[in-house]
């Protein structure tokens, strides 16, 4: 407590208080009352002498408080609203943030969402507008790439006509970023480490070169006997990708007569059995459990192949996929340099994708491979929010939830009817309860998570992308990697518990060859999301990456040992 005489010290501390307009109840109800929280009293002094003298103990956080508003005021704000389109888009519009500004190195932008820990923040809300019309790894985006676009098509990166005329068939002439610097690399016969952003094209930057390599091997061994084993496996998180992933391939390998198969888990072993009854196929595509449990029991050998593509590598690492990797990778005979991989006795290229990379990938890497000699190739806007995609962020009580997906559902149909949008909650029984309540809001949806069983599970997916129903409801099993081009609207129903997270589902908007004017709406309802959105406004402020996401591999710590003395 500070102590302050009545008279003019304390008269002109209560002028300061209210002229910086705190509002200060209990100051005033204490003072005009006499009552408690700031004591007034009368002190009595030596004799029979009454000093009329008041003291009013103030409290210390009252007292710092003043302090502070003394000096905010005492500096000169800066406004961040300049003329032309907002980049963040605030309900205090004081708190707006123009594109055009760009904040100073050590400049503190005051977010909106600093006080939405607070349960008076509920009915807050913020944008991060779209700035971007195309998305950058769009080849020509950019002013210098304008060269690039009219010139680089897949002939120049030496791509057969037979290839190039099935690409021309689906609407795709043009290479992406991603594919311009991944695919020379590959069929130059490096490993490589590609790190690009969601929906940038990443899958066929590995399987173009895959399928026009193994179209040139088969018509070498046309006069040759034919070996009947597989040449390229792709490893995968879930089944709905594996199947994804192989219909792309299957497109690819029709004019050559390659053959491709999937296999995944939770139909039991005989299933997997089945797959490599007769023929091998030529590509595998397979979830790691069911090819763990194929490779022990020798259903196929891994000694031939040609590729070993690990798809969605940051999930494919991570401790709950990691060991069966590992196990993978050590039925491979995977080359350390690209003359290896060319032969009779050749080894297998090792081709690495995804968004993020866990800590731990180079461990396990360095056990089959040389870490120096893999490729990493990076995207330039790894990590960036999209630039071409709306993000909205609703502070909104648990309870509100239905009612502003309702809403949020409906109004996507008033604007384009046909719209589809993913819903993504974090538990499996979210998706089941949310199910029900849009049942009884006569919303006509899908659900698809991780508990179903595989047989129910097949077919949701596919069914929602050829557009049969238009609203999904999923966990995160359908956030990895699959193909969502017809998708307007994202939902974060539960707000994702990473960053990585929400790089990943916002990616099912804004893709290559999708539509263009997706929109990622995020619902925020607990204290502990707060910290991941204020990470998200601060990024997309000073216009960084996320924090904490990986995409090097690093080497291996040497293991430490405690020498006893
Ligand atoms: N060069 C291209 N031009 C136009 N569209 C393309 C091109 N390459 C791929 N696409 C389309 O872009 C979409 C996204 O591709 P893909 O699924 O390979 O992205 P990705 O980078 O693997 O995404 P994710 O990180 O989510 O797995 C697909 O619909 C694909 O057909």
């Amino acid at each position: 407590m500070q102590a302050l005489k009545v008279g003019c010290s304390a008269s002109a501390w209560l002028k300061t208080l209210g002229s910086s307009g705190l509002h200060c109840p209990e100051l005033v109800k204490a003072t005009s009352c006499r009552r408690v929280h700031l004591s007034v009293s009368r002190f009595c002094q030596t004799g029979s002498k009454v000093e009329d003298t008041a003291v009013i103990r103030v409290p210390r956080y009252l007292a710092s408080r003043v302090e502070n508003v003394k000096q905010a005021r005492g500096k000169s704000k800066i406004s961040t609203v300049r003329a032309g389109k907002l980049l963040i888009q605030c309900k205090n519009p004081t708190l707006n943030q123009s594109a055009g500004y760009v904040l100073g190195k050590f400049e503190q932008p005051v977010l909106s969402t600093k006080g939405w820990k607070h349960n008076k923040s509920f009915g807050d809300y913020f944008c991060i507008n779209n700035t971007k019309d195309v998305a950058p790894y769009i080849a020509g985006n950019r002013k210098e790439d304008d060269e690039q676009k009219t010139t680089v098509t897949f002939k120049s990166l030496h791509i057969c006509k037979e290839l190039e005329e099935t690409l021309h068939g689906i609407g795709i002439t043009h290479p992406t970023t991603v594919q311009l610097q991944t695919i020379p690399q590959v069929m130059r016969g490096h490993n490589i480490l590609c790190a690009a952003e969601t929906g940038s094209g990443k899958t066929l930057s590995y399987l173009l070169p895959v399928v026009q390599r193994l179209k040139a091997e088969r018509q070498a061994e046309i006069n040759s006997e034919s070996t009947n084993e597989i040449r390229a496996v792709v490893v995968v998180p879930s089944r709905e990708l594996a199947e994804q992933i192989a219909a792309v391939s299957r497109t690819l390998c029709a004019p050559f007569g390659l053959h491709t198969k999937t296999v995944g888990g939770g139909r039991g072993v005989g299933h997997i059995k089945e797959v490599f009854w007769r023929e091998h196929p030529d590509i595998l595509v397979a979830t790691p459990g069911a090819l763990v449990k194929a490779l022990q029991r020798n259903y196929l050998d891994l000694s031939e192949l040609s590729f070993l593509v690990v798809d969605e590598a940051d999930t494919m690492f991570d401790p709950s996929f990691s060991h069966m990797l590992e196990d993978i990778l050590l039925h491979v005979n995977i080359a350390s340099d690209p003359k290896e991989t060319r032969g009779l006795d050749h080894k297998a290229q090792l081709l690495l994708v995804g968004a993020t990379f866990p800590r731990d990938v180079g461990e396990v890497l360095s056990k089959v491979t040389d870490l120096g000699k893999i490729v990493t190739l990076k995207s330039r806007m790894l990590h960036y929010l999209m630039p071409h995609v709306k993000q909205r962020f609703l502070k909104v009580k648990g309870s509100d939830k239905v009612v502003e997906l309702y809403q949020a559902l409906k109004q996507l149909q008033l604007d384009k009817e046909g719209g589809a949008a993913v819903v993504f909650c974090n538990k499996s029984a979210t998706v089941n309860w949310l199910g029900y309540s849009l049942e009884e809001m006569g919303v006509q949806h899908a659900r698809l998570q991780g508990e179903m069983p595989a047989v129910v599970r097949s077919g949701i997916f596919r069914s929602f992308q050829k557009g049969m129903t238009n609203v999904l409801v999923c966990t995160d099993i359908a956030s990895r990697g699959l193909d969502t081009s017809r998708v307007r609207l994202i939902v974060n129903y539960d707000f994702p518990e990473s960053h990585t997270d929400y790089i990943h589902r916002a990616g099912r908007v804004g893709r290559a060859g999708g539509v263009e004017d997706g929109e990622v709406l995020s619902f925020v309802t607990h204290p502990w999301d707060v910290e991941l959105v204020q990470n998200i406004e601060m990024a997309a402020r000073r216009r960084t990456t996320l924090p904490g996401m990986k995409s090097e591999i690093q080497e291996p710590k040497p293991k430490t040992m405690n020498l006893k003395e």
